[in-house]
């Protein structure tokens, strides 16, 4: 398993080791042992979620409040996903900043998004099935969404794509004036 930085530090991408022969391929999509050691986080997941999506159905940017909010390790096992966390912590040096990295059933990345950041992703292929786990289990009362395209995080999600958004992201607010983290 390999572990590579990304421009905000609590934020990982994890390649598992991937063993290929004749019959097709196998690897460990997740293990607890070597994640701890990986990322340095004692926590345990809770909650295994699988969405699929249709061409440029982007879900996000979601998050929920404590005492229920939720690490998240996200991967996609059919076709390819544009990814992104967003730092939503306040007291955070980059507070504001986002990363985006692209998952697929052909690269096997993961990434790997603590407490305290928004989450969300756009489909880049006609169609993608994303699996992740959480730490936490969902509470609706809880959950926030950021407006996908809120100019203050100006998040470079890629063009040419006909966004389709659930009616609660149409209608999510920009980061100003959200309940985020301390
Ligand atoms: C998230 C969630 C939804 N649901 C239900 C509520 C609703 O009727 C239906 C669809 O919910 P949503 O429209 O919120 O699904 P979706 O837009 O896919 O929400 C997800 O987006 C990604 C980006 C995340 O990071 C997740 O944490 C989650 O917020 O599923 C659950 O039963 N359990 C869950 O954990």
């Amino acid at each position: 398993m390999n572990v590579i930085d990304t421009a905000i530090s609590d934020v990982k991408i994890i390649e598992p080791r991937v063993f290929e022969d004749d019959r097709g391929f196998f690897f460990e999509s997740f293990n607890q042992e070597k994640f701890q050691l990986a990322t340095g986080c004692d926590l345990s997941f809770v909650q295994d979620n699988h969405s699929r999506s249709d061409l440029g159905v982007l879900r996000g940017l979601h998050y929920q409040l404590p005492p229920m909010a939720q690490g998240k390790l996200v991967r996609c096992a059919v076709g390819a996903i544009f990814d992104v966390a967003v730092d939503i912590r306040r007291s955070s040096k980059t507070f504001g900043s986002w990363v985006g990295v692209e998952l697929s059933a052909e690269n096997k990345r993961q990434l790997w998004i603590p407490q305290g950041f928004a989450h969300g992703f756009l489909t880049l292929s006609e169609v993608a099935e994303v699996l992740y786990k959480t730490t936490e289990y969902w509470n609706s009362n809880l959950e926030r969404s950021i407006k996908w395209d809120c100019p203050e995080l100006g998040v470079g999600w890629p063009s040419g794509y006909d966004i389709r958004l659930s009616g609660k992201d149409a209608s999510a607010k920009p980061l100003g004036g959200q309940e985020l983290f301390d």
